[in-house]
């Protein structure tokens, strides 16, 4: 409980805390949270990742058509986006991450605790699904990954730069790298120029440091993928010019997962779903239809 008397806690723009769904982490920082409930007895739980620089906001569509299946949604803002507290788009250990969402999951579990639990990810919201889910492999029964960080593009994270990088964040953490244009992100121009106009995105550079932690992420990815059996679905597009889709077929290549989709989109940017609109809505049937199959048979007859 706050101090009496004490000014209450405000988000980034101001709004106080009070009047926002929200948790507080370990670390006593307030994050930002929505939820999505279907009207009748939910059949699962679906966790949605946001990525770097963006918030849960735009996942509304997604969320939705999750919903209208009896499914129960909910996200947060990461620690450093949107409408949570912390230094913009920075994070001194990605493992922050995946123990908010952890805390969120459990904090969903505990209200439903007879419902299986998907995770879906995007970016480098995918890199958090997957490094959670390592976490606790017995605890979800899905996890959808929409173009996942999984491992660097090696024409543009060469061994040099890659070097420099290391180097660098040990002499200038805060110094910003370049950040990639939003019209690479998605071939849908009203889709770019929403999340260029959207406040709630940064549109800073990205910080060396923060930049590290990613590469930290994907170095950890590459120790776990080859343990990696939970079931999952990936989707990607092979004209993604900020997240590799050799990481992808690289992640569906070594897992040894018996239950394991991938679908390349071809020509599809990074943001599969907010690229074009024949495209944005395969993604959503595709990983709907899947969520929906693994939907283990006994929660949906007790949802009867
Ligand atoms: O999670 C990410 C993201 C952002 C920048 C990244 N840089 C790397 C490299 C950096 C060097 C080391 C190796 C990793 O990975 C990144 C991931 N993102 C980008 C965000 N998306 C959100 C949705 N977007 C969108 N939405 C609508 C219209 C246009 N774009 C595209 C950007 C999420």
């Amino acid at each position: 409980m706050p101090e009496p008397g004490a000014a209450p806690r405000r988000s980034p723009q101001g709004v106080p805390y009070s009047d926002l769904p929200h948790i507080v982490n370990a670390d006593g920082l307030h994050l930002f949270c929505r939820y999505w409930e279907p009207t009748g007895q939910p059949r699962a739980l679906v966790f949605i990742a946001h990525g770097a620089g963006e918030h849960c906001g735009p996942y509304d569509e997604m969320a939705q058509r999750l919903k209208e299946l009896s499914l129960l949604v909910f996200a947060h803002d990461h620690v450093g986006h949107g409408q949570s507290e912390g230094d913009r788009m920075n994070i001194k250990d990605f493992q922050i991450y995946i123990r908010d969402s952890l805390q969120h999951i459990d904090l969903m579990k505990s209200r439903h605790p007879d419902l299986p639990v998907f995770i879906v990810g995007h970016s480098m919201g995918g890199a958090i699904s997957i490094l959670t889910a390592c976490e606790r492999p017995g605890d979800f029964v899905g996890v959808v990954l929409i173009a996942p960080l999984v491992q660097m593009n090696p024409e543009s994270a060469t061994p040099f730069k890659v070097f420099m990088a290391k180097l660098l964040n040990h002499m200038l953490p805060s110094l910003t790298m370049g950040s990639i244009e939003s019209k690479w992100l998605s071939r849908d121009k009203r889709q770019v120029e929403a999340y260029d106009a959207d406040e709630l995105n940064y549109h800073g550079g990205m910080r060396v440091s923060f930049g590290m932690q990613l590469m930290a992420a994907v170095e950890r990815m590459q120790r776990e993928i080859p343990s990696i059996s939970w079931p999952f679905l990936l989707l990607h597009g092979d004209a993604d010019k900020l997240c590799d889709i050799r990481g992808s077929r690289m992640m569906y290549d070594n897992s040894p997962s018996t239950d394991k989709k991938i679908k390349i989109y071809e020509g599809g940017y990074h943001a599969l779903h907010h690229d074009l609109p024949e495209v944005a809505e395969s993604v959503l049937k595709e990983l709907t239809t899947w969520i929906t199959e693994h939907i283990p048979a006994a929660t949906s007859q007790e949802a009867q």
